[in-house]
């Protein structure tokens, strides 16, 4: 497993986190996702973010990065977040090739490290829930173990679990077939640890923000195609591309914003019936 990445960001009275998630960039700029060029749709997500001005210690990224397993859609991501001053930190989804997404990210000094400790306070963990060539999630022994020790070994941190899949149904049923499929290991593990009050998803590219034992499960929009919320069947959604802000206060709560683009231009062919 990766090394920790320590982030002591002095004197800061709460920590700033920036999610990005689903872009499913290509290698080549002009190749379109259900109708949607997504690495247009990234540029204006990233162009978007600049223009807020928000201080920014740390983008998270959760997954579904690249839809076609090249490098050079790899290189585009990092060459979006280059643009930003603060560090980056990421997760498999269950459309990445990690081989490619490993080193091309590390080549662009990107951190492939999977624990952040961030300010005094927190830490942030990456899970990797991929269970390669299928798009529901499992969460592995190893992963689980991993887990646990570094809950054990700094019980003082508040700590954010971020993963791909959703632990909770979303509401969509088709999505919900490719949700996390052991959740129940994973609150098990959970439950001895009340210092995990907040979970963060991607995958299902829409908002949520559910219950899930006392503890807060939040997901995020993509940066590209927007699936319906509650339907059963496959169903795409006109509103536009987002992201999430996090803010980390000393006492272990979070407040949390979702912002969209405010152009309609990334409208997803919605008679489309997959991908
Ligand atoms: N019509 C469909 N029915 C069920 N699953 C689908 C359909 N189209 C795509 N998917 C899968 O559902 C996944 C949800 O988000 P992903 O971007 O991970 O990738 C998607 C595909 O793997
Ligand atoms: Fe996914």
């Amino acid at each position: 497993m990766e090394s920790l990445l320590n982030l002591s960001l002095a004197g800061e009275p709460r920590v700033r986190v920036l999610q990005i998630t689903d872009s499913h960039l290509f290698a080549e700029k002009h190749e379109t996702l259900l109708g949607v060029n997504t690495w247009e749709s990234y540029q204006a997500v990233l162009e978007a973010i600049r223009s807020q001005q928000r201080e920014c210690d740390l983008i998270v990224a959760t997954g579904d990065l690249a839809q076609d397993h090249t490098a050079a859609a790899y290189q585009l991501f990092a060459d979006g977040i280059a643009s930003f001053d603060a560090p980056c930190v990421w997760l498999p989804g269950n459309h990445d090739f990690q081989p490619a997404m490993y080193s091309a990210l590390q080549d662009a000094g990107i951190s492939p490290a999977k624990r952040v400790f961030i300010g005094e306070h927190w830490q942030i963990l990456l899970l990797d829930s991929q269970v390669f060539g299928v798009p529901h999630g499992e969460l592995s022994e190893f992963q689980l173990d991993w887990l646990e020790k570094k809950l054990t070994d700094s019980p003082q941190r508040h700590t954010l679990l971020l993963l791909h899949h959703h632990p909770l149904p979303s509401g969509c049923s088709w999505l919900d077939q490719h949700s996390l499929r052991n959740a129940g290991e994973l609150d098990n593990v959970l439950q001895r640890f009340p210092q995990v009050r907040y979970l963060l998803c991607g995958h299902i590219h829409q908002e949520l923000d559910l219950d899930w034992n006392g503890r807060r499960l939040l997901a995020t929009p993509s940066t590209c195609v927007q699936f319906k919320p509650h339907c059963a069947n496959f169903t795409l959604d006109t509103i536009a591309p987002g992201w999430r802000w996090l803010e980390l206060y000393p006492d272990g709560t979070l407040h949390t914003e979702v912002c969209r683009l405010e152009s309609t231009r990334f409208r997803p062919d919605t008679a489309s019936e997959g991908y």
